[in-house]
């Protein structure tokens, strides 16, 4: 186990900036979550980190020892990749005691690590299987088994969980958090899955363009998004974002550099409400079940925008009816447009 830093980390290909000064201090025993749309670099900062990516310039620390140059093999990190990258022809034993033969482990040792991990893992009765002959989570616990038996400084996760059907995910997801709680190992994930994220992390790292927008826990950054993109990125439906001036007169006490009103679905309130709320009409365009709640579609009256209410099911609407919108004012997300930024 050990703390890891990145000072101003870069990465270009050729001309192109993929990774734009990273600056990230992930404490002894954390799991860090990086999340971000395809092509933002999280894969990228991760193969650096993992020696796997040469570093175009600033500085990593693995327990406080600059690594940025050393040999992916003496960095003490193991990673898991989503594709597994176990050995076909080796059985599931000989997959797990690979590595510990190359760094020359004793017998007892590599025997002692392997009875600890299958027992963790629950993968004991398949240890003289190959991997074809296991299923999609089996495999995926097995690469997880390969990564504890080194017993790393650190758990290097990318997409680990992106081949294996939904339910899985959320067993697997499940499964890695209760393992990375009793280990303590520290720990960076990558995954373009915001509820994997959410769930996963003790902080989240939302990144965009190779550059990180915000750093906080997943309520944190849930309840306080402090840029446009963060507030569009995480939250499912989205986050709606109008321009104030679509919303009408508004005398609410807004900081006067706010242009853009962020408000999620569930705040939305379709009828009566209290003097301190920003209050709108619109109409019902749509409504969508997802469960136990309907995502209705409404269209502002006198604009063109169009917004995303989350309501309970047993609430009646009728699609063109027109309803009084209500949103309180803690549940409005300021924003100015130039600068992408929180106004509050
Ligand atoms: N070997 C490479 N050569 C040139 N450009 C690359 C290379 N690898 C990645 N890139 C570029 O760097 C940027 C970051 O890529 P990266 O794979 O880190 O993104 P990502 O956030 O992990 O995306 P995804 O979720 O799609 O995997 C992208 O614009 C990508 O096209």
């Amino acid at each position: 186990m050990a703390a890891i830093e990145l000072i101003d980390l870069k990465k270009n290909y050729g001309a192109v900036p993929a990774v734009k000064g990273i600056n990230l201090s992930v404490a002894d025993g954390e799991m860090i979550v990086l999340v971000g749309p395809s092509g933002c670099g999280k894969s990228t900062l991760l193969r650096m980190i993992a020696g796997l990516e040469a570093i175009s310039s600033g500085h990593l620390r693995i327990a406080g020892n600059d690594v940025g140059h050393v040999d992916p093999a003496d960095r003490n990190i193991a990673m898991v990749f989503q594709n597994y990258a176990l050995y076909p022809h080796m059985t599931v034993r000989q997959n797990l005691e690979y590595g510990l033969k190359n760094r020359r482990v004793p017998r007892g040792e590599i025997d002692r690590r392997i009875a600890n991990a299958a027992g963790i893992l629950e993968i004991g009765e398949f240890l003289e299987r190959r991997p074809r002959q296991l299923s999609g989570g089996q495999r995926q616990r097995v690469a997880m088994g390969r990564a504890i038996v080194r017993d790393p400084a650190a758990f290097l996760f990318d997409e680990p969980l992106s081949n294996l059907d939904a339910k899985l995910r959320v067993q697997m997801r499940v499964e890695i958090r209760r393992l990375q709680r009793q280990l303590k190992t520290t720990s960076l994930y990558v995954t373009h899955d915001q509820l994997e994220a959410m769930t996963l992390a003790d902080r989240l790292v939302v990144m965009n363009g190779g550059r990180i927008e915000q750093i906080g826990t997943p309520i944190e950054v849930y309840r306080r998004p402090e840029t446009v993109f963060v507030a569009g990125f995480i939250g499912s439906p989205p986050m709606n974002l109008i321009d104030l001036d679509e919303l009408g007169p508004c005398d609410l006490p807004l900081p006067r550099d706010t242009d853009l009103i962020g408000i999620r679905p569930g705040a939305v309130d379709l009828g009566a409400g209290s003097a301190h709320d920003l209050r709108f009409d619109a109409y019902v365009e749509l409504i969508e079940t997802v469960g136990d709640e309907n995502n209705v579609h409404l269209r502002i009256d006198g604009s063109d925008r169009r917004i995303v209410a989350s309501v309970p099911t047993d609430r009646h609407l009728q699609e063109g009816e027109r309803m009084s919108c209500h949103v309180r004012r803690d549940d409005l997300h300021p924003f100015n447009r130039t600068t992408g930024r929180r106004t509050d």
